[in-house]
């Protein structure tokens, strides 16, 4: 099942599993004479099927599965009951108004935060019952970053290559790579405290990427960047999971995750209201229609009189 969502939710919810279900339907078996003609039929073994269209139809291997997550801060439920299903070589999105649970959901799935209920499994490992082996998979961009500042940009790559197991060589190379690829070559000598917003972003994507893991959890990867950037972190990203890589990201950019992701959940108020293929949940109209009238449509701006009688 691709989300679920509480059974008083009055918007409707778009299941990809429906169509999955029909895709890897099996031919009923031929019954009577003609039967004993026909040899029987031996299945081998398949490779799990990647790529594209194979997410679309629901046929690729599960990569991230999440089962009735729950968490609440005091009395505030934060994640109510979320249920998310994302398919190896997916680009998912996660889409809510601002507090609406997708950083609560993310640190959840990435072991950052102790659910209160509920599973986690990342190609196939527990996420709270092995959390080691589970981070070895996931390469992640936490919201509200706390980096190690105090190190240059070089150094930062270092040692979260070096931490995650790779040879120094390796790590090197790889960083060389990396700050070419997000136009860091410049500032990898500076610390990066004196980096702005979007190059701070940057380089911790980056750092989320030099392991090469299975699934990257990306928490708002493109608030600050600039349009240049997030056009060449799209591509980089997209080239990812066309070699099979796993994407699950949250952002406010509806433009973006509707050209970009392959899937999207719609989180309002802790719970997925509608999750499935893009067009699945966007229907007849965009997907930015679709989440203004899921997260209770527009409000009229009353009361703010006093703000067009200017105080000079
Ligand atoms: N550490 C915390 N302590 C108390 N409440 C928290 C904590 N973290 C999140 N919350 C609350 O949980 C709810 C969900 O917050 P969360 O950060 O997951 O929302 P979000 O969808 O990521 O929002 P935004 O789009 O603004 O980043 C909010 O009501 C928030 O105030």
């Amino acid at each position: 099942m691709a989300a679920g969502a509480p059974a008083n939710a009055t918007a409707p919810v778009v299941m990809a599993s429906d169509t999955a279900s029909h895709a890897t339907a099996v031919p009923e078996p031929v019954i009577g004479a003609t039967a004993q003609r026909i040899p029987p039929v031996v299945r081998k073994p398949q490779a799990p099927r990647t790529g594209a269209s194979a997410v679309i139809a629901g046929l690729a291997p599960v990569e991230i599965a999440v089962s009735g997550l729950n968490k609440r801060f005091g009395q505030n439920v934060a994640v109510a009951d979320v249920n998310l299903e994302v398919r190896a070589g997916s680009f998912y999105g996660i889409v809510g108004p601002n507090g609406a649970g997708k950083t609560t959901t993310l640190s959840m799935i990435t072991g950052l935060l102790r659910p209160d209920s509920g599973s986690i499994q990342v190609h196939g490992i527990d996420v709270w019952a092995d959390p080691i082996a589970a981070k070895r998979t996931i390469g992640v961009l936490p919201d509200r970053l706390r980096l190690f500042d105090r190190l240059t940009g070089a150094q930062l790559l270092y040692y979260s290559g070096v931490l995650r197991g790779l040879e120094s060589e390796t790590v090197r190379a790889r960083s060389a790579d990396l700050a070419a690829a997000f136009g860091l070559e410049d500032a990898l000598n500076r610390l990066v405290a004196d980096y702005s917003a979007g190059m701070t972003k940057k380089i911790a994507l980056a750092c989320a990427m030099i392991h090469s893991p299975r699934v990257l959890v990306l928490d708002e990867p493109f608030e600050s960047v600039d349009p240049v950037s997030a056009v060449n972190v799209t591509e980089i990203l997209q080239r990812y999971v066309a070699a099979g890589g796993t994407v699950i990201l949250s952002s406010h950019g509806m433009d973006l995750i509707q050209r970009v992701c392959d899937h999207v959940a719609i989180i309002v108020q802790g719970s997925v209201l509608a999750a499935g293929t893009i067009d699945e949940v966007r229907g007849n109209v965009s997907l930015e229609e679709r989440f203004v009238d899921l997260a209770g449509g527009r409000k009229v701006a009353e009361g703010l009189e006093w703000l067009h009688n200017f105080s000079d």
